[in-house]
């Protein structure tokens, strides 16, 4: 395959802690999908060796989502391609998966239309191109993922709140703050996890949310690494609903606590982790998370540092070097 147009997505996570469908953090940790229009292409999805995606045709997210935008803006049919695709986890990990597909269709389908075609986009895009990012494309995202917190970061990077379309927060984090993502070897689908969460909650359990987000926001601004300590112990919405379920996850978060970490929380659905802690303490606690994670996850769980992404998408003119997805 020859891509003539390359995206770069970042992996997110969403929810942390408290911010339920609400906030979500881009991360360094990149989906990298090439698009190659040519004659004969029809949606195939390859990994970087050409080998098919365990992926069936009907969940082809990057297709489905360009598709609808396509539609939307009133383009007709749109042109087929065949992509390869660079993934940074597995699917249905909690990374933000679908949440990269999504955003590679739609703003795919919208830059095409906003440019004139595929031939005029390729040629006028740079290596390392930020485009701006409009209202309509993230109501694009909305119709295919209702929930904002894995596609905004994902188009924008950083840490950001998507009230709606118009109404983006997006903020970088301190630079003190360290972050570990820790990879189980199974995966959980959203839609299936999201029907275990309550459909009404109590007063309390919503004032415990509120005060963490609140708190998640206040930290942003101080840099006070004790408000992001409450804040990411505070979330009775659905962390208290799905990680009963999972094996170690307690076991793990108690651990976490007693080796000094500010806290640990599902990364979106899961069953993905995210744990952070105090930057300058990171080579010290490289090899006892793996080894934590390793003990109470399983012995096939994969552990990765990483920061936050500030680009969001970009354009790139070549397909950096295959990595392996982080798959357990
Ligand atoms: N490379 C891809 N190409 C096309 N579709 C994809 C791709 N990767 C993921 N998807 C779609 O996303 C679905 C997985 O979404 P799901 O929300 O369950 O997992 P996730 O996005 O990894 O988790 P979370 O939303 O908690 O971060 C897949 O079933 C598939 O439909
Ligand atoms: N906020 C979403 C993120 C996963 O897409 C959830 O927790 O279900």
């Amino acid at each position: 395959m020859n891509p003539s147009l390359i995206l770069r997505i970042p992996a997110t996570t969403a929810n942390l802690g408290p911010g339920f469908d609400l906030f979500g953090l881009a991360l360094s940790l990149y989906n990298t999908i090439g698009f190659d229009f040519d004659a004969g292409a029809d949606f195939r999805l390859v990994d970087t060796e050409g080998r098919d995606l365990p992926i069936a045709p009907e969940d082809n997210l990057i297709r489905t989502a360009y598709e609808h935008m396509y539609r939307k803006l009133g383009g007709g049919k749109a042109p087929a391609w065949n992509a390869v695709v660079d993934a940074a986890t597995a699917p249905g990990k909690g990374f933000g998966s679908s949440a990269m597909a999504v955003v590679a269709g739609v703003h795919l389908a919208w830059a095409m239309l906003r440019s004139g075609g595929i031939d005029s986009l390729v040629s006028s895009v740079e290596e390392g191109f930020r485009p701006e990012t409009h209202s309509d494309e993230i109501a694009g995202f909305l119709d295919l993922e209702p929930h904002p917190d894995n596609v905004v970061p994902a188009r924008v990077g950083g840490w950001v709140f998507c009230s709606d379309t118009r109404t983006v927060l997006r903020h970088s984090l301190p630079d003190s703050l360290g972050l570990a993502i820790l990879i189980p070897d199974y995966s959980i689908s959203t839609e299936k996890s999201r029907q275990s969460l309550p459909l009404q909650i109590s007063r309390e359990d919503t004032l415990a949310n509120m005060r963490g987000c609140l708190l998640w926001l206040e930290y942003i601004h101080s840099g006070r690494i004790d408000l992001l300590e409450q804040a990411l112990a505070s979330d009775r919405l659905h962390e208290p609903y799905r990680t009963p379920s999972l094996p170690g996850y307690q076991a793990m978060k108690q651990a976490v606590l007693r080796e000094g970490c500010v806290g640990m929380t599902l990364s979106g659905s899961g069953p993905g982790i995210i744990v952070y802690f105090d930057r300058t303490r990171q080579e010290q606690l490289e090899s006892r998370l793996r080894a934590l994670a390793l003990e109470h996850i399983g012995p096939a769980t994969i552990v990765h540092f990483c920061t936050p992404d500030p680009d969001g998408l970009v354009y790139l003119k070549a397909m950096p070097g295959a990595t392996a997805p982080l798959q357990a």
